[in-house]
């Protein structure tokens, strides 16, 4: 590492962890693994740590970014608390468990859990502590039933998938063929090289010297939507629904305002390392990923801890954090995995006169995504009319839509229907004759606002009802009366439940941007304050808050002075001149 200097800010203690990965490269095997059962489901019940007076890393949070970037650092040798206000970890990739099922909070399509390639990222955030998960790989991402009769498997096989699509828009073979291939182009490149933060110069220019032509090709495409590529290469209108539908399914925008890095990932690593179930569900990663990071010395994570605000030094520098019942813990960095809303909003965890104007910039061209109503419900398989098994047929994701003008606006359960049923794949979740049904629409939080009790109840039952009618109608016959019992999330739930500002899903796009150009990275302009999740690059998504998680421990790994990176004030100067560049853009 001819370019790399190592700043002398000393290190807290090296943990077993460090000597492990130590070790673990010398002699180039894989962290020891252990491979956690179905059967232990829930979170271990030892004694909580002691929360610590003071840390390299205090994290705000513990979603899927905080996670990975707790354990990265710990994994390391720093020191790390992850504070956490829910009584779990893992945000909106939580669970609750309710007369025997386990239902997952969010939506049960994972990737990331590949063993191949440097984009497994959810593989790699496990081994990052040595852990490792039983997965069930699903046979089809998912099927559409969508408008204009269209009725489309996304098959783990890409040729298989293809060959669908292009039965339906035979016209369109090359288009289709030329879109998807460019959605390769991207996941090639980025597959083929290690993933850490766009915002240390080091690795940039150790990046680019070893992989000279995929960062070029991966600059060809940061500034483009999958709508530009898309239009470049098909015309057909109903094609270019579907392709908005494939992009909304996942970034809750259509194809013109969703970046192409995303679509690359998403359209190429399903077929890849492919989609994967965790044995025991979704909430099973980050169970591990927390006793992972435990078994780190001075690395802890607290639930039931709510920080209500971010101290600074006399210099204006994040030192610390305060919770809500006034304890503190100090600080050499803070990460916060609130949203950019609940970290720098009004009510925030920074006072407002020093929110720092590249705030303002990103609310200019961010807006919040709507929440989603969720709809859990335990399911009777005997009284359903239609085969619930692999074997007959039945897939595990559905995305259903009646008209295509209503995929992003119809209210109350009239618009795009999201299916998961994980018990297809995972029969340990649910007793014996029973399936998990968890069915999620969009929906706004101003429609449950100012709602009496029993109107809220009522609203949350309108919605069930319509929206089992329309499945019923169309998907499940019997449906309605095979539902044993049911919960329902609204986007009030979501709030309350996940910390998020609105119960949103993430920041999207306010108007047409160039890509990801204009996405925040890990660090913030205050000093010592870092952003992670799908608050920062690359956005919503479980291997997306992953990849941002190790982007955020390697920046934070070089400003602690862990890991080598530039002499300071060069490494200082290049950080600044590229954000410059880039935000001009
Ligand atoms: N692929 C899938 O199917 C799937 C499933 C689940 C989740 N996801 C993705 O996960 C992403 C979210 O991950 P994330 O890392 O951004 O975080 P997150 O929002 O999931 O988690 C943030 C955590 O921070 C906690 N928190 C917030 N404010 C706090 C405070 N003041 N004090 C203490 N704790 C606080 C919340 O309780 C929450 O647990 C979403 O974009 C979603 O797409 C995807
Ligand atoms: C050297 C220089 C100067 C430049 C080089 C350029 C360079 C190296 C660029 C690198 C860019 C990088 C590293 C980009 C990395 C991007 C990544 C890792 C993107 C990952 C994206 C993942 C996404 C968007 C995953 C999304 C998954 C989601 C949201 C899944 C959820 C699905 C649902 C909510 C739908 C559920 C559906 C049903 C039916 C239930």
């Amino acid at each position: 590492m001819g370019l790399a200097f190592q700043i002398s800010i000393p290190v807290t203690r090296a943990t077993p962890c460090v000597r492990r990965a130590a070790l673990d490269r010398k002699h180039e095997r894989r962290p020891r693994a252990s491979v956690a059962r179905a059967s232990n489901l829930t979170s271990s019940k030892k004694t909580p740590a002691p929360l610590p007076e003071a840390v390299d890393a205090v994290f705000i949070g513990s979603g899927m970014g905080a996670l990975t970037a707790a354990a990265d650092l710990a994994s390391k040798g720093a020191s790390v608390a992850v504070l956490e206000s829910y009584i779990i970890p893992g945000g909106s990739s939580g669970w609750f468990e309710r007369k025997g099922f386990r239902f997952d909070a969010g939506a049960s399509m994972i990737f990331g859990f590949g063993e191949r390639g440097t984009t497994n990222l959810l593989t790699r955030a496990l081994a990052t502590v040595g852990k490792r998960i039983e997965t069930v790989p699903d046979a089809v991402q998912v099927r559409y039933h969508l408008p204009d009769e269209l009725d489309i498997k996304v098959h783990r096989e890409y040729d298989e998938f293809l060959a669908g699509l292009i039965k339906r828009f035979p016209h369109e073979e090359k288009g289709i063929r030329k879109f998807y291939g460019a959605c390769w182009s991207v996941f090639n490149s980025l597959n083929c090289m290690p993933l850490k933060s766009l915002e240390e110069p080091n690795y940039l220019l150790q990046v680019f010297a070893a992989h000279p032509i995929a960062c070029l090709n991966l600059l060809r495409f940061i500034g483009r939507n999958a709508g530009d590529i898309a239009r470049d290469h098909i015309k057909d209108e109903t094609l270019l629904n579907f392709i908005d539908m494939e992009c909304y399914s996942w970034s809750v925008v259509p194809a013109d305002l969703t970046p192409m890095i995303n679509a690359g990932m998403v359209f190429s690593d399903r077929h890849y390392g492919g989609i994967n179930y965790p044995v025991g569900g979704v909430g099973r990663i980050s169970e591990e990923i927390v006793a992972g990071i435990e078994e780190c010395d001075g690395c802890s994570v607290h639930f039931r801890t709510r920080v209500s605000k971010i101290l600074f030094d006399s210099m204006g520098a994040a030192c610390g954090v305060k919770l809500v019942n006034g304890r503190t813990v100090s600080a050499k960095v803070v990460i916060s995995n609130a949203t950019r809303w609940d970290t720098f909003g009004e009510k925030g965890l920074v006072e407002a006169e020093r929110v720092p104007p590249s705030e303002e910039r990103f609310r200019e061209r961010y807006v919040k995504s709507p929440s989603f109503c969720s709809l859990h419900m335990a399911v009777r398989e005997k009284d359903l009319q239609v085969g619930m098994s692999e074997e007959q047929g039945m897939d595990c994701h559905h995305i259903m839509l009646d008209d295509w003008d209503e995929i992003e606006t119809a209210r109350d359960g009239k618009g795009t229907l999201f299916v998961s049923i994980p018990t297809v794949l995972d029969k340990s979740l649910a007793p014996p004759g029973m399936h998990i049904f968890h069915v999620f629409t969009p929906s706004w939080v101003d429609e449950w606002e100012g709602l009496s009790p029993k109107e809220y109840r009522a609203k949350k039952e309108a919605m069930l009802e319509t929206v089992v009618a329309r499945l019923e109608k169309k998907l499940f016959p019997g449906l309605k009366s095979a539902i044993e019992f049911s919960e329902v999330g609204s986007a009030r739930t979501h709030r309350r439940y996940l910390g998020r500002v609105d119960g949103s899903y993430g920041p999207v796009a306010k108007k047409k941007l160039r890509g990801l150009l204009s996405m925040p990275f890990n660090r913030t302009d205050v000093d010592k304050l870092y952003c992670v999740g799908d608050s920062t690059f690359p956005g919503q998504g479980l291997n997306a808050t992953a990849f941002s998680g190790f982007a955020c421990a390697h920046r934070v790994a070089a400003d602690l002075g862990i890991i080598g990176s530039l002499p300071g004030p060069i490494d200082r100067f290049l950080t600044d001149l590229l954000s410059r560049q880039r935000l001009k853009l």
